[in-house]
């Protein structure tokens, strides 16, 4: 395995806002002019792959699906670590169908050696991926996003399967639905998140965790610009369209953020990071993040 970042995307031909399981989503935004819509959404797919290719990254661009417009956004589809993944259980109907088409493209990447091993959610669990489990490198465990979409049964189905701890957050607004909408772990041990998205709990737990002059607070605006949904190779960040003073705080912090125009898929209520799903992530490795020395028991 080379250090190079590996992200699976996929292909916006079969994009569009159909239906509204979030607040984002307006199906009447997008028929308004929806053949204009896709062209922007191509176009906007092509510029957040260039984006993340010139910060290093391959990509693994799989073929959507019709009637599963959601697709596009990868990131749901399960969570992966050690060239393991467990699939993810979607809440709503419109979505359910995509699990069978995920378990197909895993199984033609683990035909090409990304992947030992897929496993299915157990019954009871909802889970929807790594936009509710994101991997802290630094930390070495799972942040993991429940109360909207997935369950805590579902967090707890991904931290038994890794062997990993996961650290529960639960998500109090229906905008801020995903974990991965409002919290963002960083190359150099910072987290970019939103406070307002959490209950006091699980602000308390991410004080916990996350020494003060690591905490990056997304404002109102950043997180409705959908700016904290980002995707972090080594310094680089890359997301939707910033206010000035997110680009120039992550700057102080030693990051380099690259925007790309994302609107077309903002209107499905999601961005750069639900667009991709890391496949190369192993425990004790990271592109680019501080080294870290592991003890093993
Ligand atoms: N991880 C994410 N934030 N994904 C965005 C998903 C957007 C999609 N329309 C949904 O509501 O499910």
């Amino acid at each position: 395995m080379t250090d190079q970042p590996v992200f699976l995307l996929v292909d916006p031909a079969h994009f569009e806002v159909s239906y509204r399981i979030n607040p984002w989503m307006e199906p009447g935004a997008w028929a308004a002019d929806a053949e204009r819509n896709s062209r922007a959404a191509r176009a906007s797919f092509e510029a957040l792959s260039a984006s993340l290719r010139s910060a290093g990254a391959r990509l693994e661009i799989a073929d959507g699906v019709p009637g599963l417009p959601d697709m596009v956004f990868p990131a749901n589809a399960g969570v992966v670590l050690d060239g393991r993944v467990i699939l993810a259980r979607f809440a709503h109907p419109e979505r359910a169908n995509e699990e069978q088409r995920f378990y197909r493209i895993f199984a033609d990447l683990a035909e090409r050696g990304l992947f030992t091993e897929i496993a299915s959610m157990p019954d009871g669990a909802l889970h929807e991926g790594a936009g509710d489990a994101i991997w802290d490198a630094n930390r070495g465990f799972f942040w993991a996003g429940h109360g909207q979409r997935s369950n805590l049964a579902g967090a707890h189905a991904v931290g038994r399967f890794f062997s990993r701890e996961i650290v529960p957050l639960r998500l109090v607004s229906p905008s801020f639905y995903h974990l991965d909408t409002c919290f963002c772990p960083l190359s150099g041990g910072h987290v970019l998140y939103y406070p307002a998205a959490f209950d006091a709990d699980g602000l308390a737990t991410i004080h916990r965790h996350v020494a003060p002059e690591l905490r990056i607070e997304a404002t109102e605006e950043d997180a409705a610009a959908l700016c904290v949904n980002a995707v972090n190779i080594g310094r680089t960040v890359t997301m939707a369209m910033a206010p000035d003073s997110l680009v120039r705080r992550l700057g102080d912090a030693g990051y380099d953020v690259r925007q790309v125009d994302l609107s077309p898929f903002i209107l499905s209520g999601g961005a750069a990071y639900c667009m991709t799903l890391r496949l190369d992530r192993t425990v004790s490795t990271e592109a680019g993040a501080p080294q870290r020395v592991h003890a093993h028991a």
